[in-house]
């Protein structure tokens, strides 16, 4: 694997909520992530660009320690909150960890965490609503304000909805405690949702709502952080404030939307916006 390069453009937020620092993780002698350096400003919407394999949904598992044998990890990734000292986040212990899994960064995949096909969708949301304290108003509420028909959703199976509704669904349910980061791993046909119209910014709004983590400036809801991980350009440049370009095991450029779409520094990068076409 490549060394990492030193002069990489770093533009790291004044106000990180996570870091991630030189992370690596090896499966066997598959070197995946190498001395990964990555912050996310609190409150941004951060896309992380990476090919088929480059190493998205190992990153996004290591945001909340989820990876197991035969992973070996190294390096660290902090949470910082509003108020209060850093954490940690491989050194949680066990409760610790399923907590800060649901309050405080939670993960939707595209794959629907697990959604089980022989239950309805109101029967998957069952677990979450006990263990986050929350009730199906709520469940309601975060499906609505992803624009679709709560009712409806809640009451299918997961096989009766297409792809977008089904991964919508698993992102409602990861931020029922409203988590102060919502990390979105894979969610093509949901990102391809969201960018439409004012969807995202109502859904955030609804996720802050009513919670403890909302509002912890005593200054209405405060929108969570999103990160998103994917590979398809235009849909999450669209989505995000900023993006991280993941390649060779680490971060090779990141910066804001525009700037990166306009003037790529990394040959990497620059063919991925060419192959594009460059724009929005
Ligand atoms: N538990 C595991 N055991 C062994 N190898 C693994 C494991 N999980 C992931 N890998 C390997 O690590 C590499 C990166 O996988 P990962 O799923 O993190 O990438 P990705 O960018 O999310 O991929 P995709 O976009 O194709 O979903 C792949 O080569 C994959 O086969």
């Amino acid at each position: 694997m490549a060394t990492p390069p030193v002069d990489a453009p770093r533009d790291d937020p004044d106000d990180s909520v996570l870091t991630v620092e030189r992370l690596s993780v090896a499966y066997g002698s598959d070197e995946v992530l190498d001395r990964l350096d990555l912050s996310v400003a609190r409150g941004e919407r951060l896309a992380v660009l990476g090919e088929g394999a480059s190493g998205k949904t190992t990153l996004a598992r290591s945001l909340v320690a989820g990876l197991s044998a035969p992973a070996q990890v190294s390096g660290s990734v902090s949470y910082r909150p509003v108020d209060g000292d850093p954490v940690s986040v491989f050194d949680l212990a066990d409760d610790e960890r399923e907590r800060f899994r649901r309050e405080t960064v939670a993960v939707a995949t595209g794959d629907a965490g697990g959604f089980d096909s022989t239950s309805t969708d109101r029967g998957q949301f069952q677990p979450a609503l006990r263990a986050t304290g929350t009730d199906e108003a709520r469940a309601e509420r975060l499906l609505s304000a992803l624009g679709l028909d709560a009712d409806r959703v809640l009451d299918a199976r997961p096989r009766q909805l297409n792809a977008a509704a089904t991964q919508l669904a698993a992102l409602a349910r990861a931020a029922l405690a409203g988590p102060a980061v919502l990390v979105v791993d894979d969610c093509r046909a949901a990102v391809g949702h969201l960018v439409r119209g004012d969807r995202l910014d109502r859904f955030e709004s609804a996720v802050g709502l009513g919670t403890d983590t909302g509002g912890a400036d005593g200054d209405g809801p405060e929108s969570p952080t999103v990160v998103a991980l994917g590979a398809e350009l235009p849909a999450l440049a669209a989505l995000a404030d900023r993006l991280a370009v993941l390649h060779d095991g680490h971060v090779v450029e990141a910066g804001p939307t525009e700037r990166l779409l306009d003037e790529p520094s990394h040959p990497h990068t620059r063919r991925l916006v060419e192959f594009y076409g460059g724009s929005r």
